[in-house]
């Protein structure tokens, strides 16, 4: 039995949608029918639908052998897991983003602290971060920050909000994760889950 910890959020749906496409029904008809649980069971697999932020947590315990999360999220924590695969969904990309007539960003506003400390050291500008968990469009709509830095999909979350992108930064896709220990002791049942996840041309 290989336990698989996954971001319940729109990340889920793109999940849904590339197994679809490999055909692995076994899975996706157990994930499809989901609506409040948490714990999803099918023959050989069990799901845990968690936080994307916390896919690695539950990974590093040990709890869930194997995970899938945002590069993003991965960023911004030091854990002790393998880094196994990219996989081809869950697309977007790091942006700093502000009201149009801004001109400097001396106060950002971001639930992506690491991310954005390392990218205003990079620039050799001082900045001071204000962390958020969500709705981050919102600071700088009403002017608590000059700028966030957010991850950006369609825009749609920035123009309705009345932000412009200004510094388009690293493209972020799904990742799979394992646990350090189940790497050997499951390598050959996580070599499996590996290749049926590898794109078929
Ligand atoms: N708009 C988006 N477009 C593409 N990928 C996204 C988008 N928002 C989030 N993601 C990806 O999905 C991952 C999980 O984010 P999301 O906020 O959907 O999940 P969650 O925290 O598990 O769910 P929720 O907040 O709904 O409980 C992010 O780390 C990111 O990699
Ligand atoms: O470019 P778009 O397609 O509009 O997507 C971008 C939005 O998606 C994410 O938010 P999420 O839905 O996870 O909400 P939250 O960060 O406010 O929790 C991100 O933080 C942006 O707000």
């Amino acid at each position: 039995m290989i336990t698989i910890a996954l971001s319940k959020g729109r990340q889920l749906e793109d999940f849904i949608s590339f197994l679809r496409q490999q055909k692995l029904s076994q899975w996706y008809t157990s994930l499809e029918s989901i609506s409040r649980e948490l714990l999803i069971e099918t023959e050989d697999t069990r799901f845990l639908l968690v936080k994307g932020e916390d896919v690695p947590v539950y990974v590093e315990e040990g709890v869930a052998d194997l995970g899938i999360t945002g590069s993003d999220v991965l960023y911004e924590q030091s854990r002790e897991i393998n880094n196994l695969m990219d996989l081809p969904f869950g697309y977007c990309h790091f942006a700093l983003a502000a009201k149009s007539e801004k001109e400097a960003y001396p106060i950002v506003a971001t639930k992506y602290v690491k991310y954005t400390q390392d990218y205003f050291d990079s620039i050799r500008q001082p900045v001071k971060i204000i962390p958020l968990k969500g709705s981050v469009e919102l600071a700088a709509t009403i002017d608590m920050a000059d700028a966030i830095m957010d991850i950006v999909q369609t825009g749609t979350t920035l123009r309705e909000n009345g932000l412009e992108e200004q510094v388009c930064l690293d493209n972020i896709n799904a990742r799979l994760i394992a646990n350090k220990h189940a790497f050997f002791s499951k390598n050959a049942e996580i070599q499996a889950i590996i290749n049926q996840l590898k794109e078929r041309g």
